[in-house]
């Protein structure tokens, strides 16, 4: 049986719950907000979309004992609202700081041993902190990183060739937020170095990069929030996970040499993270990483403080 708890549902929590029931990919859905009508309200909704699919999930809400057996949770707890002026997601640190100290002992106290991938903002040290609180192995907890900013990267790319972004590989670096980095020397296009490509198309590096760590406020800008391209994300996480697919995604998980949570590509399995990927980054591209990492791991070291 595949069973899974989502907490924190609104509009990425919701979209989640959404995909995972009408793909008919979770048998068990506990859904848990700090909002008791408005999960209601969630419960009810998948409950009346499921007379008409063709697979069916037990849904739950509002119990964290029940997790114990969970194979996994999606953490997706925050206020989109506190953003709302800059985008900038360090508005929401002191809000999600509070939300993991209330809800990771409870998630310990359930009992559960699963994997854990958060979402929430800002992902990394909201992530990291979640490991620390929680206690689970650091390989079980890990976030969605730049995973969703490497789809971005893929989308502005592929618009600028004309080509499906499905095509385009390689991975964004670094933070979810402002130090992130395209690693171009691992972006390809078909197969093909785009390094290679570069004067031939005249592609403009920085331009796409802007492109790619702007996306998200171009999105929230219009509409007020994000969700289905993270949402997406985070089912083929989910999908890596309960099937040890053994996917590599570019998350935010744990460094060993930068002593910290940070987005690198990593393998996605039934253990979680199952290894890291090091491919060769150029000096430059390194160094963007160290200081990403240093970033993060200061605002990390400000939380234990206060
Ligand atoms: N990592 C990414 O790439 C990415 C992408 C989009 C959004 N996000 C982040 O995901 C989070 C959710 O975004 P959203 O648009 O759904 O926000 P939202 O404000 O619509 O929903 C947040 C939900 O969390 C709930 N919540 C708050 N504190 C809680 C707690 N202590 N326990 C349980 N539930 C709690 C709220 O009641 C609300 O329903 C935000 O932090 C947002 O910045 C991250």
């Amino acid at each position: 049986m595949r069973k899974i708890g989502i907490i924190g549902l609104g509009h990425v929590g919701a979209t989640v719950a959404y995909t995972l029931v009408s793909k008919g990919l979770v048998d068990e859905l506990v859904l848990i907000d700090a909002n008791d009508k408005k999960v209601v309200a969630e419960q009810y909704d998948l409950l009346d979309a499921i007379a008409r699919l063709d697979t069916s999930t037990t849904i739950k809400v509002q119990d964290y004992a029940t997790l114990k057996d969970a194979d996994l949770i999606i953490t997706a707890f925050g206020n989109i609202g506190i953003i709302q002026e800059d985008g900038d997601r360090f508005g929401e640190l002191k809000f999600n700081a509070k939300a993991v100290e209330q809800v990771a002992p409870k998630i310990k106290s359930s009992g559960f041993d699963g994997i854990l991938i958060n979402i929430g903002n800002p992902c990394d040290v909201v992530t990291a902190y979640l490991q620390q609180l929680t206690e689970l192995p650091q390989k079980h907890v890990f976030g969605t990183g730049t995973f969703l900013d490497t789809a971005r990267m893929q989308r502005a790319v592929g618009m600028k060739l004309g080509l499906d972004p499905k095509n385009i590989g390689g991975y964004v670096y670094g933070e979810h937020g402002e130090s992130q980095f395209v690693a171009w020397s691992t972006v390809t296009v078909n197969g093909r170095p785009i390094n290679e490509m570069q004067a031939g198309y005249q592609i403009d590096f920085e331009t796409l990069e802007t492109d790619a760590r702007r996306g998200g406020w171009f999105i929230f800008s219009g509409k007020g929030f994000t969700n289905y391209a993270i949402a997406t994300c985070v089912v083929k996480l989910t999908r890596a996970v309960l099937s040890n697919a053994h996917f590599a995604a570019p998350v935010s998980t744990y460094s060993p040499e930068f002593k910290t949570y940070v987005g690198q590509p990593a393998v996605v399995g039934a253990n979680g993270i199952e290894s890291l990927v090091f491919l060769k980054l150029s000096e430059l591209e390194h160094g963007q990483l160290k200081s990403s990492a240093g970033f993060i791991k200061q605002k990390i070291e400000g939380l234990s403080r206060n």
